[in-house]
């Protein structure tokens, strides 16, 4: 049989969330025959594309069923195959979420994502979350605002040196992106000097001046640590919601706390934890160990009462992909679907 017909055939296996409420004890719809699926492909590559509507159903529910049409495609055409497109009536999925426009004129959304200390891989995660909320559908944009060591140029691939067009500056648009990083102001190797408030108005200044068209959402890299730059651009950005990125180890986690504690004090929401770099898998034999510990991320958001939103694990294709510019593949692309879904529900995006 064609693969095509074996992956419809899986598919044929999963049940409507929806009829499974409306008929419960009879025979429920499957996905197909309810119409979830459309525009089934199986590229030469092997890679296999669906749409699957999402309409009426909770964003939960809707995590549910595009994790197990993962898994049903997969399956028949083997690992990592699967690239699900999810639509939906926004409307409807978002609907328990609370709007709120952010302050800069064009832009819906604000997220800062932070970390207590540097090298925990914060700027890997923007640059992965945001290409993983654009493939969601959203128009997102990246702020590299980590002063000290700006580093989505590299993670993305990103040569030159922004442009002005007037007196605005162009993002450069990459991987469905929009990107600005301190690094496309001065040459590369060349340290930036500004300190304290005249760091965090110039990057204040760098946000309002983009030319970033309509967003979505604006995913903000934070500088790390918690000192009065990370406390000035929160109080003037005024995200919607920050996130907090921590390795496993105690050392780690303690900034991570005082990273939740210094948005709790502007009065931005925190909305989870990433436990990054969580566990390696030897390549060679499978094995996985725990470098740096085990768990501590969850724990710790257990113990501060700031909800967990996921793991990263330590992978040398995420490491190769970042030094190369090219996020959202692989491991990465798996790891961060989820904690993407998740975060655009809790922003009302
Ligand atoms: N999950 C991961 N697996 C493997 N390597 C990772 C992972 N996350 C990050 N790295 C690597 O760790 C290094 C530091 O990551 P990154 O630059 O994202 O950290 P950061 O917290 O933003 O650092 P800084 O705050 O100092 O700028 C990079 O080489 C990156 O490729």
């Amino acid at each position: 049989m064609p693969l095509k017909d074996r992956i419809a055939e899986a598919l044929a296996t999963v049940i409507d969330p929806a009829a499974a409420a409306d008929m419960p004890g009879a025979e429920a719809a499957n996905i197909l025959a309810s119409g979830r699926v459309s525009g089934l492909v199986v590229r030469p590559d092997g890679g296999v594309g669906l749409v699957l509507a999402v309409d009426g159903l909770e964003r939960s529910t809707a995590e549910r069923l595009q994790a197990e049409v993962e898994v049903a495609v997969n399956r028949v055409a083997g690992p990592k195959a699967a690239r699900i497109i999810l639509t939906a009536d926004r409307g409807s999925v978002a609907a328990d979420a609370k709007p709120q426009a952010s302050t800069i004129p064009g832009i819906r959304k604000l997220i800062a994502v932070a970390s207590g200390k540097g090298g925990v891989g914060k700027s890997t995660v923007s640059a992965n979350l945001a290409v993983a909320l654009a493939r969601q559908g959203f128009a997102v944009g990246l702020l590299d605002a980590d002063i000290y060591g700006p580093s989505v140029p590299t993670l993305l691939g990103i040569e030159g040196r922004a442009q002005l067009e007037g007196n605005r500056l162009q993002p450069a648009q990459v991987h469905g992106i929009k990107a600005l990083s301190m690094g496309m102001m001065t040459d590369p190797g060349k340290a930036i000097i500004w300190r304290g408030p005249m760091a965090s108005s110039a990057l204040v200044q760098m946000v309002e001046q983009c030319d970033w068209g309509v967003l979505d959402v604006l995913v903000i890299d934070m500088p790390p640590g918690t000192g009065d730059v990370q406390l000035t651009l929160a109080q003037k950005l005024k995200p919607d919601g920050a996130i907090v990125v921590s390795t496993p180890q105690d050392l780690a986690l303690i900034d991570a706390r005082r990273a939740v504690a210094m948005f709790g004090e502007v009065g931005v929401e925190v909305l989870g934890l990433i436990e990054n770099m969580s566990g390696y898998c030897c390549p060679e034999c499978g094995h996985v160990s725990h470098p740096f510990g085990q768990g501590g991320a969850e724990a710790e958001a257990a113990a501060i009462g700031a909800p967990f939103l996921g793991r990263i694990p330590l992978d040398i294709g995420i490491r190769s992909d970042s030094d190369s510019g090219q996020p959202g593949r692989g491991v990465a692309a798996h790891a961060f679907l989820p904690i993407a879904l998740r975060v655009a529900r809790e922003i009302g995006l």
